[in-house]
Formats: structure tokens, C-alpha cells, sequence
């Protein structure tokens, strides 16, 4: 085997890990170079291991996080400081994705992550505590982690615009905040560590220039987005009622967990991280045979989540995809079908609250789990509904129609009309069709995916054609609802008294 940084940077990491007070590491597993697949480092099997297994422990102490870090000593007011420096909200307001009340994961929550202050406090507390760490180079007790960390990212963060314009109408697009988090960094966090620069900037210490603050923070804002675990959970709490599982990398107590974030996921996982007192513990969920690869969860994301944050995308991760319908087209589509005057549609609109509009509706198939050992049902990805808040509004609109406007009428096919005009209106937004999709892959698919730019367009069109999949599914699902109903409306009720 030809041994480079990467790999002597993998044996060194492991070495530490063994070597660190209360760790353990399973004997039949390995890291393993997994570049030739975009993989980066990943955990394989070398020998059959059992479910319910614990694979590594990582003591609590050993977790880099800000409370761990001598930084804290150095800088008693470190936590206020670090408050008065925050950016409410790093991400352009109505950016989000529509409401998804699945969890931490669903189109709005996975949004949330840098638009919620307390996520925002421990995200900003941690770059600052790993910029600390770097700064110390040999001298930091996490020096030979941090040298397996990641320097580049594939996330949308670093694509260039032409590389984003593959997304197309993803509503990805609208969610990547880089400015907001650039100019947070620029104005706010360089100043603050110039203002202690006897402790980041000391002599023998790097001596970084503003622009080389400002990637270090973006890189370390990244990598703490795709590897930080979520301190904070408790195990107990961990299922809901369902016993669904939940991500857990995504909440207010970040920290940076050697060897658990050495783990790639999938939509179907076979190792679990158990949150106990003193230490944290990844256990197999199922027997796993010699050669598999150990995979976490990274929750029931979309792919356009996952590329966001985590800079890959899956096919198994299709089953969790989300487009959002904009409110606006409902508008549009019921002037359109009942042609109505803008006044007509204010009048309407009017009477409803508006603050409890939602301005857009998040499409999504059928809910599928993961079962206790981490596997998928095998069954089909179908829409089996219209999102409800979507339901309730048009209702909602085209009873105050009937209200304000006399003579206004409306039956079911109006409703399911609506709909497959809305669902027709927001599929026209991709300039290319399924089939162009499926043809410019599998062209794609035979280059040289060794190449940035091409690994980055078929992330793109993986997103793009996932999306234009589900669109299609509920349009058949509305098509299937409108062959059901009578062609004609009911005859206008006639009243005898
Ligand atoms: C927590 S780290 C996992 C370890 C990582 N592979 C490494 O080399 O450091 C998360 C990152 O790993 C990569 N990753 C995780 N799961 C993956 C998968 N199934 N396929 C490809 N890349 C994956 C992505 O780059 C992601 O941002």
C-alpha cells in the first residue's frame, strides 16, 4: 500500500484514539481511504461483528467542545463576549423551506440550524474554540484530530454560480447563506480575535490575515455543520413516541466527536451513537459482515440537506425529498381557473389571518422510517397527499371567495384544478424535463467523476431530478383524485324557500 499524508494522517488519528485515557476501539474495524468512491475516511469491518456491539467509546472529556478547551481559562468572559458578537440571523430572511413538522430534519428545521440563535451562539463559540486549537498546532490535545478534519468542502457554500445554476428551481438555492455568514465573519468575529490576539495570534502562533481568518472560519463553520454531534441528548428522550429516530447532529450543545464523525452515513444505517453520562458509545444496530462499511444517520434529510450540509448526496436519501410549493401560485392558479380580478382575490385574502398564512407548502412522499436496526421498508416512494396546510388555505381562500364575490361558486374539481395547475406551475420552473435528466446522467456518469466540476453537476442533477420525481408522483396523485370526480359540477341547489 502506498502510505501518503492521508494515510499516515488516518494511522496517527488512530493511534491517539487508542492511546486517550477511556477510549476504546473494536478490534475488527479500520479506517479506510475512501476517495476513489468521494467518501473522504470511512470505518469498515474487518472481520464479522455481532449487533448490539459496542464499536468505540469516546470519554466525554475527550470530546472538543468549548467547555473541554484551555481557551475558556484564558478568556473568563468568553460566553458573553461571544453573545454580544452574534448575527441574529445569517441566512437571508424567506429562505425557508416551508413547514415540515417531522423534526429537526424537515424542510423548515433543517433551516433553522443557523437561523436559531442558540444553535447560532454554539455554532459561533465552536469555530472561535477551533480557531484557538489551530492556532496551537502541536500544542493542542486535538492537534492529531484536527488533522484529519476536512480542508475542502463539496457543499453548495464553495460551488461557483455556474455550478449552482445546475440546480435549477432546487429551493436549495435560496439556502445557502454564504454572504450573511461571510460578512458575520468579516465584520464581527475578526475583530474579536484581534482583540485578543495575545491569545490567537501570539508569537510563534500563525500570523493569519483578515482574508485568511475569514476561510478558516468558513471552513471550520463547515466542518462543524457536517461533523459536530448534538451533546445535549439524552437517550431516553432520543425516540419519540413512535420510536422514530432522530438526528443527532443538529441541536444546542455542539461538539466535535473523535472517531464517531469518522463515520459516513446513509438513509440505512447500521451504528448508532448512545449518549451516556461519561462517555459517548457507537454500538452496530445488526450484525455487520467483514468489509461493510460502519454507517451513522444523519437523519430523514432531502438530498438538497444533504448536499447543504453535508456536501453528498444518496439515492436512499430520495424517499425524504421535499419541494415547496409557493403560496403565490395558488393565487395565480385560482384567478387563472375562476378569472378573477386581483380585487376579487384581496377581498378574499382579506378576511383571512395573515399571520397564520404559510407562504409555501413542502410536497413530501408518504412517510417511510428507518426500523429499529436501521433499515428501510421496501416499499414504493408514492405522494399519498396534498400538503395539509395547502389544503386548508386554498380552502380557506376560495370559501371567503364565495363570501366576498356574489355568485362565486366552487366544487372538488375546482380544487383538484387548482391543484394540478399549481403542481404544473411549479414544475415549468426546471428548464429541463425528467427524461433530459436521466439522459445527461448517464452521460455524465461515464467521465471522469475524478473531476470537481463533474462530481459537483451530478450532486446537482441528483437533487434537481429528485425533485422533479416527487413533483411528477403528486401530480399523478392530484390527476388520480380529478379521473375520480364527475367532469361537470353539480347543478347550481335551487332554493324553494
Ligand atoms: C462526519 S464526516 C464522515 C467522515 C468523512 N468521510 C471524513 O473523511 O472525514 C461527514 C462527511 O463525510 C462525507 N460523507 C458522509 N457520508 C457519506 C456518504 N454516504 N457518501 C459520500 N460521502 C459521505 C461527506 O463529505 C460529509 O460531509
Amino acid at each position: 500500500m502506498v502510505s501518503d499524508d492521508f494515510t499516515n494522517c488516518s494511522a496517527a488519528f488512530l493511534q491517539w484514539f487508542r492511546h486517550l485515557p477511556g477510549a476504546t476501539f473494536h478490534s475488527s474495524l479500520a479506517i479506510q481511504d475512501l476517495r476513489s468512491r468521494h467518501a473522504g475516511r470511512g470505518i469498515v469491518a474487518t472481520a464479522d461483528i455481532e449487533g448490539d456491539v459496542e464499536l468505540f467509546r469516546i470519554p466525554r472529556g475527550r470530546i472538543l467542545t468549548t467547555e473541554n478547551s484551555s481557551l475558556v481559562a484564558q478568556w473568563p468572559n468568553f460566553f458573553s463576549d461571544i453573545l454580544d458578537e452574534r448575527v441574529p440571523k445569517l441566512v437571508p430572511a424567506n429562505n425557508g423551506n416551508g413547514s415540515n413538522d417531522s423534526d429537526i430534519n424537515g424542510a423548515e428545521g433543517a433551516d433553522s440550524d443557523i437561523e436559531d440563535e442558540d444553535f447560532l451562539d454554539h455554532w459561533l463559540s465552536l469555530i472561535v474554540t477551533m480557531i484557538y486549537e489551530y492556532q496551537l498546532g502541536g500544542r493542542s490535545p486535538w492537534s492529531s484530530y484536527l488533522s484529519v478534519l476536512p480542508t475542502s468542502f463539496d457543499t453548495p457554500m464553495f460551488w461557483s454560480d455556474s455550478q449552482l445554476s445546475e440546480l435549477q428551481a432546487s429551493d436549495l438555492r435560496g439556502r445557502i447563506g454564504r454572504e450573511s455568514a461571510d460578512r458575520m465573519f468579516r465584520n464581527k468575529l475578526v475583530p474579536l480575535l484581534r482583540s485578543k490576539s495575545e491569545i490567537f495570534f501570539a508569537e510563534g502562533q500563525p500570523q493569519l490575515r483578515d482574508d485568511e481568518v475569514v476561510s478558516l472560519a468558513h471552513r471550520l463553520g463547515s466542518t462543524i455543520m457536517a461533523y459536530a454531534f448534538d451533546l445535549q441528548q439524552d437517550d431516553n428522550e432520543e425516540g419519540n413516541e413512535d420510536d422514530e429516530w432522530v438526528e443527532d447532529r443538529e441541536g444546542q450543545m455542539l461538539g466535535m466527536v473523535p472517531m464517531a464523525d469518522m463515520l459516513n452515513a446513509d438513509a440505512e444505517f447500521n451504528a448508532h451513537l448512545n449518549h451516556e453520562d461519561d462517555a459517548l458509545i457507537m454500538t452496530s444496530l445488526r450484525p455487520i459482515r467483514a468489509g461493510d462499511e460502519v454507517l451513522n444517520y444523519y437523519g430523514p434529510l432531502p438530498n438538497s440537506d444533504l448536499l447543504r450540509r453535508y456536501g453528498y448526496v444518496s439515492y436512499k436519501h430520495d424517499v425524504h425529498n421535499v419541494v415547496e410549493l409557493p403560496w403565490r401560485f395558488v393565487h395565480e392558479a385560482v384567478k387563472a381557473h375562476h378569472g378573477l380580478s386581483d380585487e376579487d382575490l384581496q377581498r378574499a385574502l382579506a378576511k383571512i389571518d395573515e399571520d397564520e398564512l404559510e407562504d409555501s407548502f413542502v410536497v413530501e412522499y408518504s412517510s417511510i422510517s428507518p426500523d429499529p436496526t436501521g433499515l428501510l421498508p421496501t416499499v414504493g416512494m408514492t405522494v399519498t397527499e396534498l400538503p395539509e396546510t395547502f389544503t386548508i388555505q386554498l380552502k380557506a381562500l376560495l370559501k371567503y371567495l364565495r363570501k366576498t364575490k356574489p355568485g362565486f361558486e366552487t366544487h372538488e374539481l375546482d380544487f383538484w384544478t387548482i391543484a394540478d395547475t399549481v403542481l404544473q406551475r411549479r414544475i415549468a420552473q426546471y428548464p429541463t424535463s425528467i427524461q433530459d435528466d436521466e439522459q445527461l446522467f448517464a452521460s455524465i456518469r461515464r467521465l471522469d467523476a475524478a473531476s470537481e466540476d463533474l462530481l459537483r453537476k451530478q450532486m446537482a442533477i441528483m437533487v434537481r431530478l429528485g425533485e422533479k420525481k416527487l413533483l411528477a408522483n403528486a401530480k399523478t396523485f392530484v390527476e388520480a383524485n380529478l379521473a375520480g370526480l364527475p367532469s361537470e359540477p353539480p347543478r347550481k341547489r335551487v332554493r324553494t324557500s
